[in-house]
C-alpha cells in the first residue's frame, strides 16, 4: 500500500559528522548517482549544521536525509525572519513511497516549531512533493538566452562614470559579499549569506563547466567604491558565420542603476559572443527595460522558493503590508493543525499583528496559499481566480491581496 511503512521502519536521527559521508552518497545516489566534484562536496560537509540534519538507517546503511539550514529571510517591509532552509531531501529508491518523506517531515515541522523559527523554506526538485506538507510556491525566477546582437540595449545616464575591471573571483570575495549584503534587506526571498556561504558563488569545479571557461568576475567601481560585480563563464563557438559565443551569467548585483546598466552593457558587448544566458533571475529585473526588443531575451518563468509558515501568527505579523489590512483568516492546516483556525490580521507598512480570534471569517485558505503568497510574489486573487482562496466577506480579498503584495518581487538569488 502506498505511504505506509512496510517491512522494518529505518530509525530516524540526528546525524553524526562520522555518519555525512553516508548520507551525502544516499542523496547523491537519489539524485541520480553521479559524483559531486570534490570541492562541491567539502563546501556542502562544511556547511552541514549537525543538530538540524536527519538521517534514516536501516542495518547501518543511511536509506534517507532531510536537513534544515539556521537562516534569515529578508520578508516584505525589511525583516529578517528565523527560517529553516529545507535541505538534502532524498529516499533510496528502495524505499520510496512508503511514508519515509512523510516521517520525515513530520519530524522536521515539529522540530523547526520547537527551535521557535516561524517559516521553513525550499527548492523542489519536483513542484508536487511538497503542497501537502504546506509548502506553497512563492518566487519564481526568470530564465533567459538574449540574442544580444539584436535586443537593443541602451543605458541610462552616469553608466559610462562606471569603471569596470577584471578581478580574480575568489580574491574580489569580500568585496563582492559586501554588496550582496547591502542588497539582502531589500528584496524578499533573499537569504542573508553566514559564514562560508560565501564560497558557494566562487565553487569552479571543472566539471560544471561544460566546455566553458574557467568562473570570470567583473567589478563595477565608482569614486574607488565596489557597486556592483557580475560573475560569468564565456563559452566559445564558431559556425559557419563567424564567431557565436555564449555568455553564461552566474551572478550579478548591483547598488544603483546606472553601475547595473554598465555590467549588462559589459556582458552584452562581449566579442566573440552573440548570446547572454541568465538562469535564475529575478523576474523584475533591470535588463527587461534597458531591451528595446524584450522577446529576443526569450525570457522563462520557473517556480522557485517554497515556503512553509510553521507558526502562522509569528509569520504574518514579522512583515509589513503594503497597504492597510484587517481580515480574518480562516487558515486550513491539515498537516500541522496547531495553524489552523481564525487569526485576525492587522497591519500597515509600519508594522502588524496577526493573533487568534473568534469573528467570522473573511477569507478562507490553506496553509500552502498563504505560503505562496506570504513573500508578495503571487497575489491572492490570482489564487482566489483558482479556487484555492475564498472570499467570504465582499472586498476582503482586494484588499487582502493588495496589502500583501511586494515591489521589487521576491526572488532568491541561488540555491541551498
Ligand atoms: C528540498 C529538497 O531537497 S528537494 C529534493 C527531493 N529529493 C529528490 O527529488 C530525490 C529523489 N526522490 C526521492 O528521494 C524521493 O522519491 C522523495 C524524497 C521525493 C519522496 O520520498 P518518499 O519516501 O517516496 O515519499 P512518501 O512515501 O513519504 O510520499 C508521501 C506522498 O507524496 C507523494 N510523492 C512522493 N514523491 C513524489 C513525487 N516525486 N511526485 C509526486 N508525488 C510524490 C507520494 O505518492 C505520497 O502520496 P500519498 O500520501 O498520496 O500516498
Amino acid at each position: 500500500m502506498a505511504n505506509e511503512l512496510t517491512g522494518p521502519v529505518p530509525e530516524l536521527r540526528v546525524l553524526k559528522p562520522e555518519e555525512w559521508d553516508k548520507l551525502y552518497a544516499n542523496l547523491i545516489r537519489a539524485f541520480g548517482g553521479t559524483p559531486e566534484a570534490e570541492e562541491e562536496r567539502e563546501l556542502w560537509r562544511a556547511l552541514t549544521e549537525y543538530d538540524r540534519f536527519l538521517g534514516a538507517w536501516e542495518g547501518g546503511e543511511c536509506v534517507a536525509s532531510a536537513g534544515a539550514f539556521r537562516f534569515r529571510l529578508t520578508v516584505p517591509g525589511g525583516a529578517s525572519v528565523a527560517a529553516a532552509g529545507v535541505t538534502m531531501v532524498s529516499v533510496a529508491a528502495t524505499h520510496r513511497r512508503r511514508g519515509v518523506l512523510t516521517s520525515m517531515m513530520r519530524r522536521q515541522l515539529d522540530d523547526v516549531r520547537s527551535w521557535g523559527e516561524p517559516l521553513a523554506v525550499l527548492t523542489a526538485s519536483e513542484p508536487a512533493i511538497y503542497g501537502r506538507f504546506g509548502y506553497g510556491a512563492a518566487t519564481f525566477q526568470a530564465d533567459a538566452e538574449i540574442d544580444t546582437r539584436r535586443a537593443g540595449l541602451s543605458v541610462p545616464p552616469g553608466t559610462d562614470d562606471v569603471r569596470l575591471r577584471y578581478v580574480d573571483p575568489a580574491d574580489a570575495l569580500d568585496a563582492c559579499e559586501a554588496v550582496y549584503a547591502r542588497l539582502v534587506p531589500g528584496r524578499p526571498g533573499m537569504v542573508a549569506r553566514g559564514p562560508g556561504w560565501e564560497r558557494l558563488g566562487v565553487l569552479d569545479p571543472e566539471s560544471d563547466r561544460g566546455g566553458a571557461s574557467p568562473l570570470q568576475c567583473v567589478v563595477a567601481e565608482r569614486d574607488g567604491r565596489t557597486v556592483g560585480y557580475a560573475r560569468f563563464r564565456v563559452k566559445p563557438s564558431w559556425g559557419p558565420g563567424g564567431p557565436d559565443g555564449e555568455v553564461l551569467l552566474s551572478a550579478l548585483e548591483a547598488l544603483d542603476p546606472a553601475a547595473g546598466a554598465a555590467l549588462w552593457r559589459f556582458l552584452f558587448d562581449i566579442d566573440l559572443t552573440s548570446t547572454l544566458v541568465a538562469r535564475g533571475r529575478p523576474v523584475d529585473e533591470s535588463w527587461q527595460y534597458l531591451v528595446s526588443d524584450i522577446r529576443r531575451g526569450r525570457p522563462t518563468l520557473k517556480d522557485a522558493l517554497y515556503v512553509r509558515l510553521v507558526d502562522v501568527g509569528a509569520a504574518l505579523a514579522a512583515r509589513t503590508y503594503r497597504a492597510p489590512v484587517d481580515v480574518v483568516l480562516e487558515v486550513e492546516d491539515a498537516f500541522c493543525p496547531w495553524n489552523a483556525g481564525r487569526w485576525r490580521l492587522s497591519g500597515d507598512a509600519k508594522g502588524a499583528s496577526c493573533e487568534r480570534t473568534e469573528d467570522a471569517a473573511d477569507l478562507a485558505l490553506s496553509v500552502r496559499e498563504l505560503g505562496a503568497a506570504y513573500l508578495g510574489g503571487v497575489g491572492l486573487t490570482a489564487l482566489a481566480s483558482a479556487g484555492r482562496v475564498r472570499e467570504l466577506r465582499d472586498g476582503a480579498l482586494a484588499e487582502a491581496s493588495l496589502a500583501f503584495g511586494s515591489d521589487p518581487a521576491p526572488w532568491l538569488p541561488h540555491g541551498f
